[in-house]
């Protein structure tokens, strides 16, 4: 293997046997045979190739059960490939899913030793680092219990805490940061950028393509077992996207498009060059888009009573429509309702929520002082709520609602639930930190620190 590559994978696949019922896997060991077979095989990679450079942070991204663990747990010697193999240059240290490294039988005191054993450190380095470990996994006496008695959080603090304080050459994540509370979260990504600036190589398994985007050079994109693109994090972030919100009927045709891209989005050339898809109109780069198979799958619809919304979309303020969304810039969020009986005191309503339905801020059109008097039956309104886009990269949904008086106060006589989806695009310029950026502009004054006399 070349000197300046941590990781080679070559022609790497994984076949699962699969038994139809508890007793084949009996069978199959006590009466194997050229003619009966008593399992299917499930091929979980599927001809896989790749190279990590040293000092490289590399993003594997797919939908689940794409393969992702699977290849991590070969490329960590945990588990066999079928054909072809995977070769590490330098010591790994791996942060692989809840239950592997640890014994639970083991205190947390044995485990570390035990672990940073494994990672080949010696006592004395094992000694020399072991406060270091328990001070960053932070959980106290449980150090000295048994880890089946731990909760995830608690383990998983302790297997990252060993994972990052054992100087690893390479360093592999599998997504378990999810568990841990976000303060833990967030020492861990501070921890992981120290050890990429230090040189060593990070390969990450993430399904938040903001994570992806801002912690990787590269990133690969797997689906069914399958290597379908690799390249600039955004781009393939922007394939995974693509995938994840196809409906069922066009995700092979998907796959198909993405696959014949190809390798794709050199940094120089910009995310999308040369794979654009020709439906859609030429752009730039940073431009605003429509991503025609970003529609949510989960519009409620409420039961009208006497006005009923249409063609809910988001556009630029020159009216192009787009749902791929730039932070910082104004958009409008526009609708038609339509009037099938006459109504009073009229309002119309927006919402934005996050992807867990926190409920992210919204507008009415008018004060109750304000609202339309009376619209009649057989009449339309167009309603446009002109926004700026404060909001973290991520996907986030929109509500639209219209209300009237219909004799005991305001009710809603239309209301759509999730009518709409937008993204954020990931932006590796953003200061904000969570959802909601409140244009903070934050100033840092360096100050000298004043010898004392004599010193
Ligand atoms: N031991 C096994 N026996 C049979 N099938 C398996 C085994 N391990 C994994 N698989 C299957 O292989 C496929 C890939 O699994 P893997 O865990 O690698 O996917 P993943 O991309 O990490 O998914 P997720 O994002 O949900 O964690 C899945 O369909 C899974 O059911």
């Amino acid at each position: 293997m070349c000197s300046d590559v941590a990781i080679t994978v070559r022609n790497l696949s994984k076949v699962f046997p699969i038994y139809d019922k508890p007793h084949h896997r009996f069978l199959q060991m006590v009466m194997p045979g050229p003619k009966q077979r008593w399992y299917r095989e499930f091929h979980a990679l599927k001809d896989i190739n790749f190279d990590v450079r040293r000092g490289e942070t590399v993003g594997i991204v797919g939908r689940n059960g794409s393969g992702k663990s699977t290849l991590l747990q070969i490329i960590c010697g945990t588990l066999a490939p079928t054909r072809g193999d995977a070769k590490v240059n330098g010591r790994i240290a791996a942060l692989l899913e809840l239950g592997t490294g640890f014994n639970p039988e083991f205190t947390g005191r044995e485990n570390v030793i035990l672990n940073a054993t494994v990672l080949g450190l010696d006592k004395s380095e094992i000694d020399a680092r072991f406060d270091a470990i328990a001070a960053f996994a932070d959980i106290g006496e449980f150090i000295d219990q048994p880890v089946k008695n731990y909760s995830s959080g608690m383990y998983v603090r302790l297997a990252f805490a060993v994972a990052i304080n054992v100087d690893p050459d390479i360093l592999i994540v599998d997504e378990a940061l999810s568990v841990g509370d976000e303060a833990f979260q967030r020492k861990c990504f501070a921890r992981i950028n120290a050890i990429r600036d230090n040189g060593a190589t990070v390969l990450f398994v993430s399904h938040s393509a903001g994570t992806v985007v801002e912690l990787c050079d590269r990133a690969i994109l797997l689906d069914r077992g399958e290597q379908l693109v690799e390249g600039t994090p955004k781009y393939v972030v922007s394939r995974y996207h693509k995938l994840l919100y196809a409906p069922e009927s066009r995700a092979r045709e998907i796959r198909e498009q993405i696959r014949a891209e190809g390798c794709g989005g050199e940094p120089v050339l910009g995310e999308d060059a040369g794979t654009r898809d020709e439906s859609l109109p030429a752009r730039t780069v940073d431009d605003e888009y429509f991503d025609p198979y970003l529609v949510p799958k989960s519009t409620i619809q409420y039961v009208s009573k006497g006005a009923t919304i249409h063609d809910a979309m988001l556009t630029t303020l020159a009216g192009r429509r787009v749902n791929v969304l730039h932070a910082g810039r104004e958009y409008v969020y526009s609708y038609r309702a339509d009037f099938a009986r006459s109504l009073c005191r009229v309002r119309f309503g927006m919402l934005i929520k996050s992807i867990t339905g926190l409920e992210l801020g919204g507008a009415i059109s008018a004060t109750p002082n304000e609202a339309i008097e009376v619209v009649d039956a057989g009449c339309s309104a167009r309603v446009r709520f002109r926004f700026r886009c404060l909001l973290a990269p991520g996907v986030y949904f929109l509500n639209a609602g219209v209300v009237a008086d219909l004799g005991e106060g305001d009710d809603f006589v239309d209301r759509h639930i999730d009518v709409a989806m937008f993204r954020v695009m990931p932006d590796s310029s953003r200061l904000a930190t969570a959802l909601v950026d409140f244009d903070v502009k934050p100033s840092v004054d360096l100050l000298r620190r004043v010898q004392a006399a004599g010193t």
